[in-house]
């Protein structure tokens, strides 16, 4: 375990440093990422035709200063190397365009930060991460808009759920906005609700998620993904806190606290025009990164004590899960993150007999892996438990991995077609019920035939 950072239970070492460029004064480099490029809202702006509106990014981290390109125009240069990423210890000369710029790091040399082992239903060992839960603590009694930025199954929208949680807002709603499944032609009236007849579909008037979320908190996930064109919208009702329907005749004022996480690298989206950086700046008041899980490994084990807990097992159940497996564990890549990990723990305890190994590692990518034409078919009418009672029955005569496979097939269908009848067909809400991504409960619902009216055509 990588625990020669953490001091204590509390505290994290990162190093940090300080920058400046040309004759301008020094600019220090913390836990906060300080952008550098030409638009006026960077951290330190320059005034240099070759350099890029956001142009690289700085952040003390367990490894030394962090600096980013961008995806510049014409990239950052570090001793004359020009970097994507690269982590500074020693004091060096940077260029941007035509500007240099001088770093020192910081003395001493690592500056010590509080931490947390948790922060609402989230956990982590690794001393990044319990850094990270420190900061969402911090930030979770104010009203900052928080961007919350990281790989698919991070941890992005319960993160955001625990600000919420953690916020003098916790009683009032937590409206989720799935930005990447609003349709251009719509999104004006999904994001600010509708007027009854503003248009031809328009049956019926439709609140706004910031009036519905009013008092609390409004979750835009996967903010990247907005339409280009309403984002001037958005800034100017985050901006001014309050909104106007399609088809309203006056603005109505809104007390809602925005949060917002993206999988995309939405700072170098500005570079490329698909997100304004007006907004871009607007949301990121304050930003945090979910770390990747194959970056930090040493938080498999409390992750899988976590997950166990929550299914239901006991303090030995962790006892079940071996060495080995944790190994196994550790050299995987983890494409899913936690997501994968929660997975592959609920596979392995749904399927182990009492008190038997838990196999997780057997269960990684199980979700992609098995692909069984003879299951295929309309879903049974009676919806069993995850493995259902009647499944016994078909075990016989067969190979163990055969038999597995039929379980997890059956289980996988029942699943889905309960979930299916839950929402109503609507991707959006089944993804976000099963805790997944839109394309992987599409390829489910494939496989198992499960479709109705709303998404036949995909399904
Ligand atoms: N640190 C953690 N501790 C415990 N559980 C976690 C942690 N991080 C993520 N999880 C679990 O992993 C699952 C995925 O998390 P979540 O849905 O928040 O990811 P996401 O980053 O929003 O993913 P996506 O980008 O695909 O929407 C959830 O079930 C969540 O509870």
């Amino acid at each position: 375990m990588n625990d020669a950072t953490v001091l204590s239970r509390n505290k994290v070492e990162v190093r940090g440093g300080r920058i400046k460029a040309g004759k301008a004064g020094w600019v220090e480099v913390g836990t906060e990422p300080v952008i550098v490029g030409r638009n006026a809202q960077c951290s330190i702006v320059l005034d240099d035709a070759k350099i890029s509106a956001v142009h690289a990014e700085l952040v003390a981290t367990e490894q030394g200063v962090r600096v980013r390109d961008l995806g510049s125009r014409n990239g950052t240069f570090a001793g004359g190397v020009r970097v994507g990423e690269v982590f500074l210890l020693a004091a060096c000369k940077l260029r941007l365009g035509e500007t240099e710029l001088t770093f020192e790091p910081a003395r001493p040399e690592r500056i010590t930060v509080p931490s947390i082992p948790a922060f609402g239903p989230l956990v982590a060992q690794s001393a990044g991460m319990r850094g990270i839960f420190e900061k969402l603590s911090k930030v979770a009694s104010t009203d900052l808009t928080v961007l919350i930025t990281g790989e698919t199954g991070t941890g992005k929208e319960v993160a955001a759920q625990a600000i919420h949680q953690a916020s003098a807002r916790a009683k009032k709603p937590f409206v989720v906005v799935d930005c990447g499944s609003i349709p251009s032609s719509l999104a004006e009236a999904t994001l600010f609700g509708h007027e009854r007849g503003a248009f031809t579909g328009a049956v019926d008037k439709r609140l706004s998620p910031f009036v519905e979320a009013e008092g609390g908190t409004i979750f835009l996930d996967e903010l990247g993904e907005l339409p280009i064109e309403v984002q001037p919208k958005l800034l100017r009702a985050l901006a001014e806190r309050r909104i106007k329907s399609v088809g309203g005749s006056s603005y109505r004022e809104v007390d809602v606290r925005v949060l917002a996480a993206t999988r995309r690298d939405l700072v170098r989206a500005v570079n490329t025009g698909a997100f304004r950086s007006d907004l871009y700046f607007r949301v990121a008041q304050v930003r945090v990164e979910l770390t990747a899980l194959r970056q930090r490994l040493e938080d498999i084990p409390v992750l899988v004590r976590r997950m166990l807990r929550d299914l239901g097992g006991d303090e030995a159940s962790f006892d079940r899960v071996s060495n080995s497996t944790l190994e196994r564990l550790m050299r995987h890549d983890w494409p899913g993150n936690v997501r994968e990990l929660k997975n592959a723990v609920a596979v392995a305890y749904a399927l182990a007999g009492e008190g038997e190994e838990l196999d997780v590692a057997a269960h990684l990518g199980a979700l992609t892996e098995i692909h069984e034409p003879h299951v295929a078919g309309p879903p049974p009418s009676s919806a069993g438990g995850p493995v259902s009672s009647g499944a016994g029955a078909s075990f016989k005569g067969k190979a163990f991995q055969e038999a597995k496979h039929d379980v997890l097939a059956r289980f996988e269908r029942e699943y889905f077609a309960g979930l299916f009848d839950e929402a109503k067909g609507n991707i959006s809400e089944i993804a976000r019920r099963a805790g997944m991504e839109r394309a992987h409960v599409r390829t489910y619902l494939k496989r198992h035939g499960i479709h109705g009216k709303t998404e036949g055509g995909e399904a």
